[in-house]
């Protein structure tokens, strides 16, 4: 059976220009809307905690326009220690829980996020393993954001995630340099594989974009959805969202 990566558009940086001024544009909702209609197969937020990008109420906006696109998935990030839980439990209770959260153990005030889950470390797994099962009792598929490190891909599906999300910002920066990419995207490779074999599903993201996209998923087994959203939007900028969805589906093999 050939693999379909699935496109899910990070509007983060949407939320971060709309909060610049009090005026409400530009729409986060209108931009979901867009790429939706365009074809994305579902949109991510990452709600952090200083509200620098998307606020509480663009989550349950989401919530509520993804109900009326059956079959497009709905995915939040956050570090489940954090407010996390607090949106899929709210949006549970509202009989709206998103198809996926991501756990990222991102700090408050972090720039950006930076790295994976340090599941070697028994703390770590102690601190999250209660919430990777109440969200999933939530009926939320659960995504850990992980390094690629093939050796901590058994911990994950021990711990009941569903699936991992290779951070990709080590590939990105490699990618310019022949030796370097080949480097990372072997260490990829076996990280996915090493996730396949042990029962969970892969996910990508940080910092792909339109030059990087198509090599990573062509040498990278099984990669189920790459969420994709500083670079988008860029793009989205200068080519519009339905014709910036177009080219990401491009590159993926699938437009
Ligand atoms: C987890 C990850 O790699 C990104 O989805 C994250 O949402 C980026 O956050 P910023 O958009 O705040 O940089
Ligand atoms: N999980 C990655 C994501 O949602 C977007 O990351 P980026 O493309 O903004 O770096």
């Amino acid at each position: 059976m050939t693999h379909t990566t699935q496109l899910s558009v990070n509007v983060n940086k949407v939320a971060l220009v709309r909060n610049t001024r009090h005026l409400g544009i530009p729409s986060v909702l209108r931009a979901a809307e867009q790429c939706l209609r365009a074809g994305a197969n579902g949109i991510t937020v990452h709600p952090r905690p200083d509200e620098r990008h998307i606020r509480p109420r663009d989550v349950f906006e989401l919530a509520e326009l993804l109900q009326g696109w059956p079959g497009r998935e709905y995915n939040i990030e956050g570090n489940p220690t954090q407010n996390l839980m607090g949106f899929l439990r709210d949006l549970a209770a509202r009989g709206q829980a998103p198809t996926q959260c991501t756990f990222v153990p991102d700090g408050e005030d972090q720039f950006t996020s930076d790295h994976g889950w340090p599941l070697a470390d028994a703390a770590a797994r102690a601190r999250i393993a209660p919430l990777i099962a109440e969200a999933r009792a939530l009926g939320v598929r659960v995504s850990l954001f992980m390094d690629a490190d093939a050796a901590l891909m058994p911990w994950a599906r021990e711990l009941g995630a569903d699936r991992v999300e290779l951070y990709t910002e080590p590939y990105a920066a490699a990618y310019a340099d022949p030796a370097q990419r080949a480097e990372q995207i072997a260490r990829y490779a076996h990280a996915a594989r090493a996730a396949l074999d042990a029962g969970l599903g892969v996910n990508a993201g940080h910092d792909l974009n339109r030059d990087n996209l198509g090599h990573f998923l062509e040498q990278v087994p099984g990669v189920a959805e790459v969420s994709i959203g500083h670079a988008f939007i860029a793009d989205a900028l200068e080519l519009g969202y339905a014709d910036t969805v177009l080219a990401y589906l491009r590159c993926m093999g699938r437009a």
